[in-house]
């Protein structure tokens, strides 16, 4: 456990490296996989899938069987809070919908901008060390309400040859018809270059692990785009005197249980609340079933003691978290001073796993620090903004002789003519 007590500023750039693992051959293993996938196709696919995730497979589209099947499996209770979960985060992420504002800029110039759905989406739905089905209705309820005409689904099968049947029933619930049982690299390579059963998209969305990750950004050399580098799981936890250290130590292994790769940040003004989050957090960890991976994520994790509220939003900048949480009060005074973060929680009760699965927004959010430059997952990921101009010939004539200036100034006479026939047609 690594534990700084009110570090210097020289230290925080080792408190802020993010834990890396299997780095080494990472890019290697993801160039030969897009090579193979390119070159062999659907071949490529089974050979990785037996590879990988330890299963050999004949077809890879999930049939219309398989999905029935699934939802029988899927009890009313699960079937009932999947159905509340999507309704709030259609709810939310109907609310971005923009409309379409018409501005003239000057008498006779009218300028306005539409939003496209992406025609071709794909969305990887994580499922190596847990099925997240949780990430179905992050990544296709948007993609639905974006009118995205085609919405691929990938997710590794199972020992068993099957997806998950909760993802299988919350895809179906989404709309979505295409899914395929194809994980990791394998799956981004399929979305990226198409095969025989896998139809190629313009934008592939989703997290997943370093693997995962990696084939994305691969994915952007061959000309497509992605969500976001939205890689292992992480929070960082910003609390004072009056936050429950049961609360912050149950936050804090919410993430650590994701993976190994993954990371907490544990920053307390309080140093009661500190020595109590530590012990409370050895106590639940001791009870969790996947307490190896958790510990493993714990091992590389940052829990630091610092004198003010102001110096911990400052680390917390320079980190750039996927999650934050303010167990602190008035939480709501503080949001001013956070520049990069992907999701906050603010207070005691607004625990992380809200938002990863039922509060509205989006679970699909930057991590490794990209919060600096990235959003998370939202309606306008799976949109374009295409803009319309309509002038008459009052606009025309309000704005010619500007356009006429600047187009022979950039030595453009051509521009400049098409302003000039129509001013001139006008003259008469
Ligand atoms: N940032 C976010 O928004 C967000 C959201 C949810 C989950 N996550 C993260 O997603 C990740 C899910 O990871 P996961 O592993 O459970 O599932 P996954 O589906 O991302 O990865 C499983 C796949 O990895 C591939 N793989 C495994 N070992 C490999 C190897 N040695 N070489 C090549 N490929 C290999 C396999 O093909 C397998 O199908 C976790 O790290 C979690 O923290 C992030
Ligand atoms: N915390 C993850 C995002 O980093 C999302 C998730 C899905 N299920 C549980 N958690
Ligand atoms: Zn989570």
């Amino acid at each position: 456990m690594n534990i700084y007590q009110y570090p210097q500023k020289s230290d925080w750039a080792g408190i802020i490296r993010r834990p890396v693992l299997e780095k080494k051959n990472l890019r290697a293993t993801i160039t030969e996989v897009f090579e193979k996938v390119k070159n062999d196709g659907d071949s490529a696919l089974q050979y990785y899938t037996s590879k990988f995730d330890g299963v050999s497979l004949d077809s890879f589209k999930v049939s219309q069987e398989e999905i029935e099947k699934a939802s029988n499996e899927v009890s009313d209770e699960l079937k009932a809070a999947i159905q509340h979960a999507k309704k709030n985060i259609e709810t939310f992420h109907r609310s971005q919908e923009e409309e379409t504002k018409k501005i003239e800029t000057v008498p006779g110039v009218e300028c306005w901008r539409e939003s496209r759905g992406i025609e071709k989406v794909g969305i990887y739905i994580p499922g190596g060390t847990a099925p997240l089905f949780s990430t179905v209705l992050m990544l296709a309820i948007p993609a639905k309400l974006a009118d995205c005409k085609q919405i691929v689904l990938c997710s590794p099968a199972n020992k068993e040859g099957a997806i998950d049947p909760a993802i299988l029933y919350a895809a179906q619930l989404c709309g979505i018809t295409e899914m395929f049982k194809i994980g990791g690299s394998q799956a981004i390579a399929a979305m990226s270059l198409g095969t025989e059963t896998v139809p190629k998209v313009y934008k592939i969305f989703g997290p997943g692990n370093q693997y995962v990750t990696a084939a994305k950004e691969l994915a952007t050399e061959l000309g497509l785009a992605i969500d976001m580098p939205a890689g292992p799981s992480e929070v960082l936890l910003i609390a004072d005197q009056q936050a429950v250290p049961e609360f912050c130590a149950a936050d804090l292994l919410s993430q650590a249980e994701h993976g190994a790769d993954s990371q907490v940040v544990f920053i307390s003004t309080d140093e009661t609340v500190f020595k109590e989050t530590l012990l409370e957090l050895e106590g639940q960890l001791s009870q969790l079933p996947r307490k190896e991976l958790a510990a493993k994520a714990i091992e590389n994790s940052r829990f630091i003691l610092m004198e003010s509220l102001d110096e911990a939003f400052e680390l917390s900048n320079c980190y750039a978290p996927e999650h934050l949480i303010l167990a602190i009060a008035n939480p709501e005074i503080w949001t001013g001073k956070i520049r990069n973060a992907g999701s906050v929680f603010l207070g005691n009760y607004a625990c992380e796993s809200a938002g990863d699965y039922a509060s509205g927004t989006n679970h699909t959010l930057p991590t490794n620090g990209f919060a600096k430059n990235y959003s998370g997952v939202s309606l306008d990921s799976f949109v374009r903004k295409v803009t319309f101009q309509k002038l008459s010939e009052k606009g025309i004539q309000n704005l010619g002789k500007t356009i006429e200036i600047m187009a022979e100034a950039e030595g453009l006479f051509a521009h400049k003519n098409a302003v000039s026939v129509r001013l001139k047609s006008l003259e008469s």
